[in-house]
């Protein structure tokens, strides 16, 4: 991998800062090719990095689709609703409406069923000429998963469909749907925000020994911010 593909960046609302720029830069490239962009979100920490320097970008708002590339299948009033939480810290500081949101039904009656529609959902953004995602923003947690992918859970084997849905997710709530493995390596850009100590050591393996060990360490060409703490193992 390039180091140029490598961002650490020591303080939180620089990194946001600069993510934002990155989202910036992407969009405005694509917005000459196309005319939908479609931006997949992770939960987590992510979140408020987000949250705290999108509202101030000129974005083309109206041109965007938002999007899960994992969502935890519980009622949008739950603390655990990854939608809930943007909703509450990002998306209502934006001038969207409904269509800019691509969210699941969490009144599907199983997760199963829930993959299904959403897969459907998401479906309808893609177009013949263009099968991919354009912008995947990713998490990684200190165990190496990304999206709802775990290591040596069967989800991340999993090659049919754009979405699939989990069960016995190892991190609380169990029952997610998440975007496979191949669908996330099929989009034009993938960026990873790792922020703690936690992650340091995976990281190391995963950029300097490239082990493909952990989910993260599978997904192709992606561009890494680090902070401090997750890059001082490098
Ligand atoms: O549903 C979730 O839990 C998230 O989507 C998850 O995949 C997250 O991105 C990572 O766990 C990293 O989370 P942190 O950045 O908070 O460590």
């Amino acid at each position: 991998m390039s180091s140029t593909n490598i961002n650490i960046i020591d303080d939180n609302e620089i990194l946001s800062e600069k993510l934002g720029f990155q989202l910036e830069e992407i969009v405005l490239q694509l917005m000459n090719k196309k005319q939908l962009i479609t931006i997949g979100l992770s939960g987590g920490s992510l979140i408020d990095l987000l949250a705290s320097n999108l509202p101030r970008l000129q974005l083309p708002w109206a041109r965007l689709r938002f999007f899960f590339v994992d969502e935890r299948f519980v009622p949008f009033t739950s603390d655990d609703s990854t939608y809930a939480s943007y909703q509450a810290k990002l998306f209502r500081k934006l001038p969207l409406t409904e269509k800019n949101v691509i969210k699941i039904d969490p009144d599907a009656t199983s997760v199963e069923q829930c993959a299904q529609d959403y897969e459907n959902k998401l479906l309808e953004t893609l177009t013949e000429d263009d099968k991919s995602f354009d912008i995947l923003l990713l998490g990684m947690g200190p165990d190496g998963h990304t999206a709802s992918l775990f290591p040596d859970h069967p989800g991340l084997k999993v090659d049919q469909g754009i979405v699939t849905s989990i069960k016995d997710s190892p991190k609380p709530p169990p029952e997610r749907v998440t975007l496979t493995l191949t669908t996330i390596n099929q989009a034009k850009y993938k960026i990873v925000v790792a922020t703690g100590e936690s992650k340091s050591t995976i990281v190391r393996e995963v950029l300097q020994d490239k082990s493909t060990k952990y989910p993260i360490g599978q997904v192709k060409d992606l561009i890494w911010y680090l902070d401090k703490a997750a890059g001082s193992k490098l």
